[in-house]
C-alpha cells in the first residue's frame, strides 16, 4: 500500500495539480443543464417586455393556444391566482415572476409558453398579443430622486418615492471632527458601471415533477442549490424533503447564477401543473437584456488629509442604482453589500458612508460579479480616491500608500468601518510589486518619453478585501447563517469520496478540495471524487460567491479530514498494539513514537475500519464538519499598470500589467494563477471597453457580443504575476480567497495610470470605461469625463 512522504508527489497542498475536471470538458464531456434530456421533456420560452416602463392593459394569449405541440401559456394574472406572481428577493424586496399590473424593464418576464419543442414555444411567444400604456421611463439616480418622478414600485405599500434603501455606517460626528481639523480635502466623484458576469453558458432550468413521488427534481444553473431548495420549499410550500436541486457542471458562474430568477420558478410551477418535464433555457440576448447586473455605482468620496500625507478621515456617500427591484443577495445586515470594506489596509482613523439605493427602469442589478458583495466598488473608489489624494498634496503615489499602510504588526487589526482584519504584510506585496515593475527606472524613461511628446503612466492599486462570508453571528443571507460543509467517506481500500455544500463554476473545487484532504490524510488526491451540487447527497451549504469557498467549505475540508483522521488514529492503535498516545502521525502514516519503522498507512486504517475494528468501535470511518469561520480572510492584492496614452487618438495600450497576490497558503497554485488572470482580464475588460448602458426610453443598449466587449487573447494584456504569502492565522490551512480579487483590485490600476499618463492636463477622473473618445476628449479639453458613455441615437448617425 502506498505511503505517503512526499506531499506534492501526491497531489497535496501547494501541488500545481492539473485539473481533474478538464479531462471531461476538454473532451466535450461535460454534462451542462442543457446536455440533459429526460423522457417526455417539453420546452418552456419567455416573452419579454419591449419596453421599459408601461401599464399593461391586456394580454391576449388566444392565438397561441391555437398553435399545435403548445401546452401551456403562463401569464402573470395566472401565477397570481396561485400566489406566484411575486416572489421574494434575497434582499427582503419582493420581485415579478411575471408582470401583472406593470413592466418595469425592458425585457421583463411577461407571460411564457411550453411547448413540445423550443421553436414551437418561441413562435407562440410570438403570438402573444401584449397591449402597453407607455410610462416615463427612469434610467438613472438623478431622474428617480427628481421631484414628481413617477414611482416605479407603486406595487409596494409605504413606497412614495423610488428610494430603495437608506444605509449608514461609520462615525458621523468623529468623521466630521476630522475634517475640521484637515490640512486638505480631496474630493473626487465617480461611477463605477453597469456591466455584466458574462458567462459562456446562460442561465437554464429542467423542473421535474413526479406526482406519483410528488417529488420535485430540478436541474439547474445555480451556484448555491441549497438555498434554492429552501426558497422552493418557503416559497411554493413543498415538503424540503421532497425537492432535489441538482446543480451541473456550470459554463462558469461569476455570480450571475446567485439570484432566483423567474425562468426558474416558471420552469417549476408549469412542471408541476403539467407533470411533465420542463426545461428552460435561457438565450443569449435574454441573459444580455434581464439577468443580474453587476455595479451601477454613484460615489461622492472625501479624504480629511495632513500635510504630510496621512488619511485622517473618509468620507463616502453612494447612490446605487439597483433597476427595478431589489434584488442583491448579500448579507441582510448590510444594505450596499460590504461597501464599507474600503480602505480596510490603510490606518484611517475615522469614517462615515452614507448609501442611498434607488429603483430604475432597469433590470435588477447588484448581483455578485466577481464582487464578494460589492467590495469591487469599494476597492475602486478607494484607490482611485488613494490616487487623487496623493495628487493633491503633491506627493508620489507609493509613498502616500506606505504612509498610511496598517503596519505588519497591527493585525488583527479594526477598520474604520468595524471589520477586523486578519493579517498582512502590504509594505513588502508593494515593494514586490515596485521592484517587479522597476518604478524609479520608469519614471525616469516616463518624463525622457515627454520630451518626446509620448505619454507613459503608470497606476497602483493595493488592496485587501474580506472574503469568507460568515462567521454566522454577523453574516446571514435572509435569516440563513453563513457557514458550510463537507462530508468524507473514506472506503476500505482508502480510496474516498468528498462531498462539500459549495458549487464550482469552474474554479477547480473537483481538484482543490481533494489536495486538502491529500494534505490531511495523505491519501493521494488522485485517490479522491469530490462531488458538489446535488441537495440529495452534498450536506447543507451556502454555495460558492464571495470567492468564500476556500475560508469556509476549505475550511470545512480541513476539518472533516481531521476527524477522519482522529478515528483512524485510534484504528492504528489497535492494530499497532500501543495506546493512542504512543502514536505519531506523519503525512499518510501512523508509527509507534519509540519505534519510528513500526507503522501503519491510512490506507491499512481505513481497511481496519471494515474489517478489524477494535471491539465496541463503530465500523466506517466517514465523518461530517459543519464550519463556522471565526472571520473572514483577507487576502491582499497590489496591482501595477503601465500604459501609453496616443495623444493623437486617446487610444491607451498597456505596457506591463504587474500583480502581486497574497492569498495566503495557495492549494493549487496553478489554479490561483488562472484565477488571477481571469480576473485581471475582467478588470482590463471594464476599464478599457464594457458597459451596460441604457438610451433614455430604457432600451438596454450593449445587448449583443458586438457591443459588449469580452477581450479575446488579442486585446488582453500580458501579466507577470508574483506572490506574497501570509497564511491566514485562523484558517486550518492558512488559505484565504483568492477568485474576486484581481477583478476588485485591478480596474483602478489601469485607470490610474491612464490618468498619470494625462496628469499635466490637469484632468482627475474618466470614468470607466476609458474608451480612446473619452480620453482624448479629457486630454484635449482638458476636463473630466464623467458619468455614462453617451448613448447613440439614430438622429446622430
Ligand atoms: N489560497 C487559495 C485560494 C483559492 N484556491 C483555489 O482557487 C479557486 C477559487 O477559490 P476561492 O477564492 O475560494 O473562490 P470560490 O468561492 O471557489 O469561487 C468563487 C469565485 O470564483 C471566481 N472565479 C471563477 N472562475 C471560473 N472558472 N468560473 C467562474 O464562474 C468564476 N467565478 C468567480 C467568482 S464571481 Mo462571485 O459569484 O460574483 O460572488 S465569487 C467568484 C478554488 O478552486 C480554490 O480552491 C487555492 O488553490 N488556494
Ligand atoms: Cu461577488
Amino acid at each position: 500500500m502506498t505511503q505517503a512522504k512526499d506531499e506534492i508527489k501526491i497531489g497535496g497542498l501547494g501541488a500545481s495539480r492539473k485539473r481533474v475536471e478538464d479531462n471531461r470538458f476538454i473532451r466535450g464531456k461535460g454534462r451542462y443543464v442543457d446536455d440533459i434530456v429526460l423522457p417526455g421533456m417539453l420546452h418552456m420560452e419567455i416573452l419579454r417586455s419591449p419596453v421599459a416602463h408601461a401599464r399593461i392593459t391586456s394580454i391576449d394569449t388566444s392565438k397561441a393556444w391555437t398553435i399545435p405541440g403548445v401546452r401551456l401559456v403562463l401569464t402573470g394574472e395566472m401565477m397570481a391566482a396561485r400566489n406566484l406572481a411575486w416572489m421574494p428577493t434575497l434582499s427582503y424586496d419582493t420581485q415579478a415572476v411575471l408582470a401583472t399590473d406593470k413592466v418595469r424593464f425592458q425585457g421583463q418576464e411577461v407571460a411564457c409558453v411550453i411547448a413540445d419543442d423550443p421553436y414551437i414555444a418561441k413562435d407562440a411567444c410570438e403570438a402573444i398579443v401584449v397591449e402597453y400604456e407607455p410610462l416615463p421611463v427612469i434610467v438613472n439616480p438623478t431622474q428617480a430622486l427628481a421631484d414628481g418622478a413617477p414611482v416605479i414600485r407603486d406595487d409596494k405599500e409605504n413606497q412614495p418615492d423610488n428610494v430603495a434603501f437608506t444605509w449608514e455606517v461609520g462615525d458621523r460626528q468623529g468623521t466630521d471632527d476630522a475634517f475640521a481639523k484637515a490640512d486638505l480635502v480631496s474630493k473626487l466623484d465617480l461611477h463605477y458601471p453597469r456591466s455584466h458576469p458574462s458567462p459562456l453558458e446562460c442561465c437554464g432550468s429542467i423542473a421535474d415533477f413526479d406526482r406519483s413521488t410528488s417529488k420535485l427534481t430540478v436541474y439547474m444553473t445555480t451556484q448555491a442549490p441549497h438555498i434554492i431548495r429552501a426558497a422552493v420549499a418557503l416559497v411554493a410550500e413543498l415538503p424540503e424533503h421532497m425537492i432535489r436541486i441538482i446543480s451541473p457542471d456550470l459554463g462558469g458562474g461569476f455570480g450571475n447564477k446567485v439570484p432566483v430568477y423567474p425562468g426558474y420558478v416558471m420552469s417549476i410551477l408549469a412542471s408541476i401543473l403539467l407533470e411533465r418535464p420542463v426545461k428552460w433555457i435561457e438565450d443569449k440576448s435574454g441573459n444580455l437584456i434581464s439577468t443580474g447586473f453587476g455595479r451601477d455605482v454613484y460615489l461622492h468620496g472625501e479624504l480629511a488629509l495632513r500635510k504630510d500625507g496621512k488619511i485622517l478621515a473618509v468620507r463616502m456617500h453612494t447612490d446605487s442604482d439597483h433597476g427595478a427591484f431589489f434584488a442583491d443577495a448579500q448579507p441582510s445586515k448590510f444594505k450596499i453589500g460590504l461597501m464599507h470594506s474600503t480602505f480596510a489596509c490603510y490606518d484611517v482613523p475615522t469614517a462615515h458612508l452614507t448609501a442611498r439605493g434607488v429603483y430604475t427602469n432597469k433590470a435588477p442589478g447588484g448581483v455578485a460579479y466577481r464582487c464578494s458583495f460589492r467590495v469591487t466598488e469599494a476597492m475602486y473608489f478607494q484607490e482611485r480616491m488613494v490616487q487623487a489624494a496623493a495628487d493633491d498634496l503633491g506627493m508620489d503615489q507609493a509613498e502616500f500608500r506606505r504612509r498610511n499602510f496598517v503596519r505588519d504588526d497591527d493585525f488583527p487589526h479594526r477598520t474604520p468601518f468595524g471589520f477586523l482584519t486578519d493579517s498582512g504584510q502590504y509594505n513588502k506585496c508593494l515593494d514586490v510589486g515596485l521592484e517587479a515593475i522597476g518604478y524609479a527606472d520608469f519614471l525616469t524613461e516616463k518624463a525622457e518619453a515627454k520630451k518626446r511628446g509620448r505619454l507613459l503612466g503608470i497606476g497602483i492599486s493595493t488592496m485587501t478585501e474580506p472574503l469568507g462570508a460568515g462567521n454566522s453571528r454577523e453574516y446571514d443571507i435572509l435569516g440563513i447563517k453563513m457557514f458550510d460543509s463537507a462530508e468524507l467517506r473514506v472506503h476500505m481500500t482508502g480510496k474516498a469520496i468528498l462531498r462539500t455544500g459549495a458549487k464550482s463554476q469552474g474554479q477547480g473545487h473537483e481538484t482543490t478540495w481533494a489536495q486538502i484532504v491529500a494534505h490531511e490524510l495523505g491519501i493521494p488526491a488522485d485517490d479522491i471524487t469530490v462531488e458538489e451540487g446535488d441537495t440529495d447527497t452534498a450536506p447543507f451549504g451556502m454555495g460558492t460567491y464571495a470567492s468564500r469557498s476556500t475560508p469556509v467549505a476549505g475550511a470545512a475540508v480541513a476539518m472533516v479530514s481531521r476527524k477522519v483522521r482522529a478515528k483512524a488514529r485510534k484504528l492504528a492503535a489497535h492494530l499497532l498494539e500501543v495506546s493512542e498516545e504512543d502514536i505519531e502521525w506523519e503525512l499518510g502514516r501512523f508509527y509507534v513514537r519509540s519505534a519510528p519503522a513500526h507503522g501503519v498507512t491510512i490506507q491499512e486504517c481505513a481497511m481496519a475500519a471494515y474489517s478489524n475494528m477494535p471491539d465496541g468501535m463503530e465500523p466506517g470511518l466517514e465523518n461530517v464538519s459543519y464550519y463556522d469561520p471565526p472571520n473572514l480572510t483577507w487576502p491582499f492584492g497590489c496591482y501595477i499598470a503601465t500604459v501609453e496614452v496616443d495623444p493623437q487618438t486617446g487610444v491607451w495600450d498597456v505596457l506591463r500589467m504587474v500583480a502581486v497576490d497574497d492569498c495566503g497558503v495557495r492549494i493549487n497554485p496553478m489554479i490561483v494563477e488562472g484565477q488571477i488572470m481571469g480576473g485581471l482580464t475582467e478588470a482590463y475588460a471594464m476599464a478599457s471597453n464594457q458597459f451596460i448602458t441604457f438610451d433614455a426610453q430604457g432600451n438596454c443598449v450593449g445587448s449583443n457580443y458586438m457591443d459588449y466587449m469580452l477581450p479575446t487573447a488579442w486585446e488582453t494584456p500580458g501579466y507577470e504575476l508574483h506572490e506574497v504569502v501570509t497564511p491566514s492565522p485562523h484558517h486550518p490551512i492558512g488559505a484565504k480567497g483568492v477568485g474576486e480579487c484581481a477583478t476588485v483590485g485591478g480596474p483602478a490600476a489601469f485607470v490610474n495610470a491612464v490618468l498619470d499618463a494625462i496628469r499635466d492636463t490637469g484632468v482627475r477622473n474618466i470614468d470607466m470605461p476609458l474608451l480612446p473618445d473619452r480620453v482624448y476628449e479629457a486630454l484635449t479639453k482638458r476636463h473630466d469625463v464623467s458619468g455614462a458613455p453617451p448613448v447613440r441615437t439614430d438622429d446622430d448617425a
